[in-house]
């Protein structure tokens, strides 16, 4: 029985490239893992062991070799418009404003011009834009055309939130500003999240569990829960926070690099 409880679960996940040919490569194995209700999950792990190509998979992007990707009980593919997703790259439209990128997910649904001006406006104005709305991508700086990505990602009001290196192209200020930010907002919305990171610091200032993925072929090596309060999780406080250097240490000894 699929436990509906969760938002997202996974089931014995595996990927493997080019089965049976000369070139065959497991991307993970038997990838199993749920996604409580309001938690960010934070995945780690060696370069190469399968993250992004995991995340294609939980996204619905890619279909696993092996395995189920469940979300609220609906296998991924029947879920639409239940998980969105934000990439490193902000894949902002350049000859579109701030307003129509933010509504652009609400267009391909079909929703009418007026009503997405209004949720991306609303959105807009929340998350410090506002002014902005006419402007166009290339003239904002990067930390903005982030926000701009992850407002467009919440227009569309999923359920789950994909986080894909989001922060690793921004500049050390930036990313830590951002950190925050997103973290509260999936907090007050009352999302439940998934990053993939590089950053052991960012996984352990922004989640509540980080799931260790071994070196390729990625198996989960283990699922840390990272006990800090909201008001403890300040990136440059948390820094001398004793308990942060030893979630840091364990990570570290436990990732193959
Ligand atoms: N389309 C593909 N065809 C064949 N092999 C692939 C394909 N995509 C990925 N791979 C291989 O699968 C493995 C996992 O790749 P993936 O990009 O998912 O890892 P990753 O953990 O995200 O890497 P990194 O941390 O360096 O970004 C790698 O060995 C990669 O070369």
């Amino acid at each position: 029985m699929v436990n509906k409880h969760y938002p997202l679960e996974t089931r014995g996940l595996s990927v493997t490239f080019n089965a049976g040919g000369e070139n065959e490569v497991v991307a993970f194995s038997d990838i199993t893992f749920t996604l409580k209700a309001d938690e960010i999950l934070a995945i780690v792990g060696p370069s190469g062991c399968g993250k992004s190509t995991l995340f294609n998979v939980i996204a619905g992007l890619q279909p696993a070799t092996v395995g189920e990707v469940f979300v609220n009980g609906t296998r991924v593919l029947d879920a639409k418009g239940q998980v969105g997703y934000m990439l490193q790259k902000d894949m902002l439209l350049p000859w579109r404003s701030v307003r129509e990128n933010v509504g652009l997910g609400l267009e391909i649904k079909g929703v009418p011009k007026e009503e997405r001006n209004a949720v991306a406006d609303r959105l807009i104005a929340a998350y410090g834009l506002k002014g902005f709305e006419n402007s166009k991508p290339g003239t904002l700086s990067g930390g903005m055309r982030q926000r701009v990505a992850f407002m467009r990602t919440l227009a569309l009001d999923p359920d789950v939130i994909l986080l894909d290196e989001p922060f690793s192209a921004l500049d050390f200020q930036t990313r830590i500003l951002l950190q925050g930010e997103v973290m509260d907002i999936i907090g007050k919305q009352r999302k439940s999240a998934i990053l993939v990171t590089h950053d052991i610091g960012e996984a352990i200032t922004m989640a509540d569990r980080v799931m260790i993925l071994s070196r390729r072929p990625g198996r989960v090596k283990q699922i840390v829960s990272i006990d800090l309060d909201r008001d403890e999780r300040d990136p440059v406080k948390l820094r001398s926070n004793t308990r942060y250097q030893e979630y840091f240490q364990l990570l570290w000894s436990e990732l193959d690099i």
